[in-house]
């Protein structure tokens, strides 16, 4: 059912899409910036690096439509940095603290956790990284997810890319996947289902009116999807080898 309703708001592939900052915030990546113009921070030789405007892929898609594992092949190929939204979120749930206990609550639901909380994670993994390029996995999920990150982060997106792979086949997948997630079961995966219609369909109409949307079909194998998105990447400048 999704699929269908789906269908009208991606674009098909477009050129490569311009760097865009969001210049009427102040986000922590101006603040960052500034502290540099002031001599504010501390290495020289980590400066450098973070003040270049990072390069920023997101990935979505339903549960099971391989987000992850293509990611994985990204990183190897192209040298990105792989930031898996919801890798961060199962890390911080493992603490028993309040905030441990509602993630890994949220999670169980299939709902999504406050963007935030998520956001500021993101924030932590990307100023820690020495990478200037990254493709955050399964985020933004929702408007709330995207507005936050613009709020907080401050740079837009280059990219935004969507696997799109029939239900019955992400279903499988999930199902089969054993790695002992506690979403990987059937009451879960169909809430995740539907959140996904009801709050990330959204996120990718945003994006496609914007021009930045690249809707990949998913339903083959690991490298026959790979082969799809391999010409996304192989501009020079996203490109290490
Ligand atoms: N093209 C494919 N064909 C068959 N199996 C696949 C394919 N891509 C991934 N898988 C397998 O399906 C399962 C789900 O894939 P993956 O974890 O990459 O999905 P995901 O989109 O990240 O899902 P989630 O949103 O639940 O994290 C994994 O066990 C993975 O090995
Ligand atoms: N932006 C996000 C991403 C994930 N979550 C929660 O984590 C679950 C698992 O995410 P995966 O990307 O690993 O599939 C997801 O179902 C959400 O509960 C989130 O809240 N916000
Ligand atoms: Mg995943």
């Amino acid at each position: 059912m999704w699929r269908r309703r789906f269908a009208f708001v991606c674009s098909p592939l477009v050129s490569s899409p311009k760097s865009t900052l969001i210049h009427n915030q102040a986000p922590y990546w101006h603040e960052y910036a500034k502290a540099f113009t002031t001599g504010n921070v501390n290495s020289e030789e980590g400066i450098s690096s973070k003040v270049k405007v990072p390069f920023i892929t997101f990935v979505l898609g339903g549960p099971g439509s391989g987000k992850g594992t293509q990611c994985a092949k990204i990183v190897e190929t192209f040298g990105f940095a792989h930031l898996s939204a919801g890798e961060l979120l199962r890390k911080e749930m493992s603490s028993n603290s309040a905030k441990g206990v509602m993630i890994r609550d949220t999670i169980k639901e299939g709902k999504i956790v406050p963007s935030e909380v998520t956001v500021k994670l993101i924030q932590k993994a990307i100023e820690s990284s020495n990478n200037n390029k990254f493709i955050i996995d399964g985020f933004p999920r929702s408007e709330e997810n995207r507005i936050t990150f613009e709020k907080i982060i401050g740079v837009e997106p280059e990219l935004v890319i969507f696997f799109d792979c029939i239900e019955e086949e992400m279903v499988k997948r999930v199902l089969s996947r054993n790695q002992g997630r506690i979403d990987d079961n059937i009451e879960t995966v169909k809430k995740r289902l539907e959140v996904f219609v009801t709050l990330s369909l959204p996120v990718l109409d945003y994006y496609s009116r914007k021009g930045k949307l690249r809707k990949i079909e998913a339903n083959g194998t690991v490298e026959e999807i790979f082969e799809k998105l391999r010409p996304l990447f192989a501009a020079e400048k996203v490109s290490i080898k």
